[in-house]
């Protein structure tokens, strides 16, 4: 079998003080799309600049692609997208570009790349020039260059548009579907849940649930139950309601137990109108997780 592509085991970081990384272990398997997900300060760009060899552990190791990070990231085999990626200043976009394609012995060919991260019209742009959107098109070209196995992403769309953020998912899509690897940390949730075959929720620095999105979202017992109901009816003494709100003519009631919530409902005589049963989203599954880590 060949090794994972990413083998934490055990994995403490300490940044000072604080205790950023506690004792994780995590293994991401070949062809795995998996995202990070948790609130501020739950350890994840911690746990990506670990995988990239940026810091030196305190104790557990990190193996990457079977390899020491430094040795796997010096091969060309992984492709980062940082928060704080930085691009060298007084340069060209297609400057830059050509210097990391040369440092690489089989870079992706350029007119594809180019057209595959769609920074055409910027090649001829001065780094410094680029819009927050635009520099991160810019990275993630830099960051395949090398048409790396693993691609570690760091909030890769938090300052993309809606139609950047679509075309930058297709391309992980496609780019999953020919086997390349992909960790990524993200707040957008709905992102996570579309893309990733598996997330991997931390807080405080743990993994407090690994799976795929829907056993996540299934893990949280919650789901809501709503319907039209004229104004003055009262709800939050049905079985299994835990919280009623109200919304212009729409009730929306959080349950423990739909049926017995649907069957005394019924049995009261409600008429149950625009009647919609909802599980739990991504959101609400990792807001339940973290509540009592953070
Ligand atoms: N360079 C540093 N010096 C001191 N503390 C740090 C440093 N980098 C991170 N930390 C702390 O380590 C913890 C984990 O931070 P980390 O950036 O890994 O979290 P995160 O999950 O990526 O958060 P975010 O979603 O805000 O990016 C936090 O408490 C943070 O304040």
């Amino acid at each position: 079998m060949p090794p994972d592509a990413v083998a934490l085991t055990d994995l403490t970081v300490r940044h000072g003080d604080v205790l950023a990384v506690d004792g994780l272990d995590l293994h991401v398997r070949r062809g795995e799309t998996v995202a990070l997900l948790g609130p501020n300060g739950a350890g994840k760009s911690t746990t990506v600049s670990a995988v990239l060899g940026l810091l030196r552990p305190d104790a557990g190791t990190v193996r990457v692609l079977g390899r020491a990070p430094a040795d796997a990231v010096r091969a060309g085999c992984v492709g980062a997208m940082l928060q704080h990626g930085g691009l060298p200043g007084e340069a060209r976009v297609g400057e830059v570009l050509h210097l990391v394609r040369c440092s690489y012995p089989d870079p992706w060919p350029l007119e594809d790349l180019v057209a595959t991260t769609g920074i055409g019209g910027l090649l001829g742009r001065d780094v410094d020039a680029l819009s927050g959107g635009q520099r991160q098109r810019v990275l993630l070209a830099l960051a395949l260059a090398g048409q790396p196995p693993l691609l570690l992403l760091d909030e890769p769309t938090s300052a993309m548009d809606v139609e950047g953020r679509r075309a930058f998912w297709t391309t992980m899509r496609d780019l999953a579907a020919f086997g390349t690897t992909v960790v990524f940390a993200t707040h957008h949730l709905e992102e996570a849940d579309a893309v990733a075959d598996r997330v991997v929720v931390m807080a405080g620095g743990r993994v407090v649930a690994d799976g795929p999105s829907a056993a996540v979202r299934s893990a949280v017992a919650g789901r809501t139950v709503r319907f039209s109901a004229p104004d003055g009816a009262a709800f939050d003494r049905v079985p299994g309601v835990t919280g009623a709100t109200r919304l212009g003519g729409t009730v929306a009631l959080a349950t423990t137990d739909v049926e017995a919530t649907l069957r005394a409902l019924l049995a009261d005589g409600v008429a149950l109108t625009d009647l919609e049963v909802r599980g739990a989203s991504l959101e609400d599954a990792v807001l339940s997780l973290v509540g009592g880590v953070r």
